[in-house]
């Protein structure tokens, strides 16, 4: 059994962490990090984690934490791991990042994108970009990992197969992604104010986002030429949830069914990307609090485009789910431990 702390401890990502490693068996929970409020019981600030954690949080304390335990997850917003991460000194210790601290691996486009000094080159060499289902043997290798945005998971296993097989132009491709609330965290701010998203729709960031960057980056290297796209964000009124609908032109004559069958041979051993049959399209409540990515496909012979639509839960597949399937890869676990769950329905 290895033990794993996790820093961040009051947001969502980290309570989340809690919740799937309660059934892992193979990582057991041994500490919680919190900045704001070590000393209290987890269970103080969320009543639903009652008599799973009886342990107070503790203080960061770096050279004690190396020595404890042998996976830390970073459930801390971007800024904070680049920062505690080189203080590390322990080589055997596994380290995933759930911020965007280290998933770009230039430093000039974090800091224009994101607004904050960049980590070394030497940190973002050393990280492999973590989403499992592309870079598996990478990630196997690795004990740094950057995991990915939530965005760039459904964008980058939508796009991905298409591009590698040359299906879909390299150019004009749009992202339309819709995310629920959750996925800002757990400070409510006046944008994500109950009052404010009830009801409504809204698009933000545009031309903006921090994962624009970042879908291009992986998108270029998998279609192995540079990649621009327009990518869109709206805040829809749920709590978790996110789903990306994606444009680009067909590149070759084909038939929905066609693509179907590439989807399908290029995830045949992936074990959570489901692709749907013709004619039937995701929708966010089919993998609802799971690790899955349901990914709808159709050829509009009309405009000549392929429409591809991935839907994952915000805070699993785009966080702290993918951050445990990449902990099983990196030590040789089956890639599904702890994750293989039915989604909740309705
Ligand atoms: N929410 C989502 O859907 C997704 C989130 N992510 C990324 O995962 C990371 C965590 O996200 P999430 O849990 O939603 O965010 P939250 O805001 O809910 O939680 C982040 C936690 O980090 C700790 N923290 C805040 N500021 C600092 C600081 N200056 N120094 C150290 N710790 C700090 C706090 O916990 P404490 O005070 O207890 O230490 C806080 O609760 C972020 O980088 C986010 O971008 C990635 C994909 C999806
Ligand atoms: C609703 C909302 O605000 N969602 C966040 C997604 C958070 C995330 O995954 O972003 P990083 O890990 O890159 O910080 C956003 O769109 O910025």
């Amino acid at each position: 059994m290895k033990k794993a702390a996790i820093i961040g401890g009051t947001g969502y990502g980290a309570i989340e962490l809690i919740r799937l490693l309660q059934l892992h068996k193979e990582i057991k929970v041994e500490k919680i990090i919190s900045h704001s409020q070590h000393g209290e019981a987890i269970a103080s600030i969320y009543p639903h984690l009652t008599d799973f954690i009886e342990e107070p949080m503790h203080e960061l304390e770096i050279e004690k934490l190396q020595e404890e335990v042998d996976i830390v997850f970073f459930a801390t917003p971007a800024g904070v791991a680049k920062e505690i991460l080189p203080q590390f000194t322990n080589p055997n210790l596994q380290c995933i990042d759930l911020s965007g601290d280290l998933r770009l691996s230039s430093q000039t486009e974090y800091e224009t994108w994101y607004g904050k000094d960049a980590a070394t080159q030497q940190l973002l060499d050393k990280a492999v970009y973590g989403l499992s289902e592309l870079y598996a043997e990478e990630i196997k290798q690795a004990n740094l990992i950057s995991n990915p945005g939530c965005f760039p998971t459904s964008a980058l296993l939508g796009l991905a197969p298409a591009l590698e097989h040359q299906i879909m132009s390299p150019q004009g491709i749009s992202i339309d992604g819709k995310t629920g609330i959750s996925g800002a965290g757990r400070t409510p701010t006046a944008k994500t104010h109950f009052s404010e998203t009830n009801e409504n729709v809204t698009p933000y960031k545009i031309g903006q986002h921090q994962h624009i960057p970042e879908i291009e980056e992986y998108l270029s290297d998998k279609a192995k030429t540079p990649i621009t796209v327009a990518f869109t964000t709206h805040l829809i009124p749920m709590t978790r949830g996110l789903i990306c609908t994606m444009y680009g032109q067909l590149a070759k004559k084909a038939t929905t069914e066609e693509v179907i069958e590439i989807y399908q041979s290029y995830y045949e051993n992936n074990p959570f990307v489901r692709i749907r049959e013709a004619g039937v399209f995701p929708a966010t409540k089919d993998v609802y609090a799971s690790n899955f990515c349901d990914i709808g496909i159709h050829v509009d012979e009309r405009s000549n485009q392929i429409i591809i639509a991935a839907a994952i839960d915000n805070l699993v597949k785009g966080a702290a789910g993918q951050a445990i399937q990449n902990a099983n890869l990196m030590n040789g676990w089956e890639e599904t431990m702890g994750l293989h769950t039915i989604p909740i329905y309705p």
